[in-house]
């Protein structure tokens, strides 16, 4: 049972904590993993009549958006799935939603490799590419290259807290790509080898702004300021439709102990009485990158200077801004 009393299935409930414990990350896997719940939802249903079937659905929307706010491809996932639930009986509500997941998934995957053609065309036999974090839509670019033949080489920022640039090192050594692991700070020395800075969105505002992991507006400044091109990778559910009506992105704040352990913590208040009182660490998952510090924003679509995104967010969106368990 879910707050609301309705009955959320228990694998709803599980993949919504893996959400938010992070086992489940990046927007794409996030979109996908909440379709396919939504899914499991609709399988195991108990309801017997149709309405107590919607609340059901729609009560299991809810949990999974609850768990993380700031990647709207998690919404957008929701909205779209249930657009889709349609039928007079519970077996032809069920059937809606499991093709219309099913269809939602399978988008997705398609969405991702036909980016990854796009991005690919823009790197060159030789090119040094700089990641943040780890973006399934940025590697499809890089993986597409890989395929074309390009000989590429990556500098992979590690990404504190989480360090999910590890995730990207290992995904692109697999691929054969000679990757060089830099700490944050390093970013700036080491764009000076670089020629593209490759990074992927959880959001992107109808102002071209790009709301991705924190530090990824430190980086595309430093680009501009070193003339690195800065590609965005995204495919358009991360379009955020509700900024094209002032709607501002909400930032992840976490849990500080990611930044700070307990040992680390008593490390430096070892001994001295009242230091830990005035010692906190903040942990924003998010920043926001200004569109005038991106070059490009690649799509399923094309590519698109930030600036003219919300033309392409005004055709795909038009102007739904209903949460997702009230349409
Ligand atoms: O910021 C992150 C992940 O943050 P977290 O690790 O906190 O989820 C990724 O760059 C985007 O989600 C895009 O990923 P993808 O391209 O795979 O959708």
């Amino acid at each position: 049972m879910d707050d609301r009393g309705h009955d959320v299935a228990p694998a709803v409930e599980t993949t919504a904590d893996e959400i938010a414990a992070m086992e489940i990350r990046g927007a794409a896997t996030i979109a996908d993993a909440a379709a396919e719940a939504l899914a499991i939802q609709a399988q195991r249903s108990d309801a017997d009549r149709p309405d107590a079937f919607e609340r059901q659905l729609r009560a299991a929307a809810k949990a999974l958006y609850e768990t993380r706010p700031t990647a709207v491809s998690l919404p957008n996932a929701l909205r779209y799935v249930l657009a889709g639930m349609d039928g007079e009986t519970v077996a032809k509500l069920r059937a809606s939603i499991v093709d219309r997941a099913g269809e939602f998934r399978r988008d997705l995957d398609r969405a991702q490799s036909k980016l990854g053609s796009v991005g690919a065309n823009r790197l060159r036999d030789g090119d040094v590419v700089m990641t943040h974090c780890h973006s399934t839509d940025a590697l499809a670019c890089l993986e597409a290259a890989v395929e074309d033949g390009t000989e590429i080489e990556a500098i992979v920022k590690e990404t504190r807290p989480r360090m999910q640039g590890h995730i990207t090192a290992g995904q692109l050594r697999e691929w054969g790509v000679p990757v060089t692991v830099i700490v944050d700070g390093a970013a700036r020395r080491y764009l000076d080898r670089a020629d593209h800075v490759l990074v992927g969105a959880d959001s992107i505002a109808a102002d071209g702004s790009v709301i991705n992991k924190i530090g990824t507006s430190g980086l595309a400044v430093l680009a501009r300021e070193r003339g690195v091109p800065v590609t965005v990778a995204a495919q358009t559910i991360k379009l955020h439709p509700d900024t094209m009506t002032g709607h501002t992105v909400e930032i992840e704040r976490r849990d500080e102990r990611e930044v700070l352990d307990e040992e680390a913590r008593a490390a430096i208040t070892d001994g001295v009485d009242g230091v830990d009182d005035g010692l906190t660490a903040e942990n924003p998952a998010f920043d926001v990158t200004p569109p005038r510090y991106v070059d490009a924003i690649v799509t399923e679509h094309g590519q698109f200077p930030p600036e003219t995104i919300v033309t392409l967010m005004r055709e795909l969106f038009g102007e739904t801004v209903d949460e997702p368990w009230e349409l």
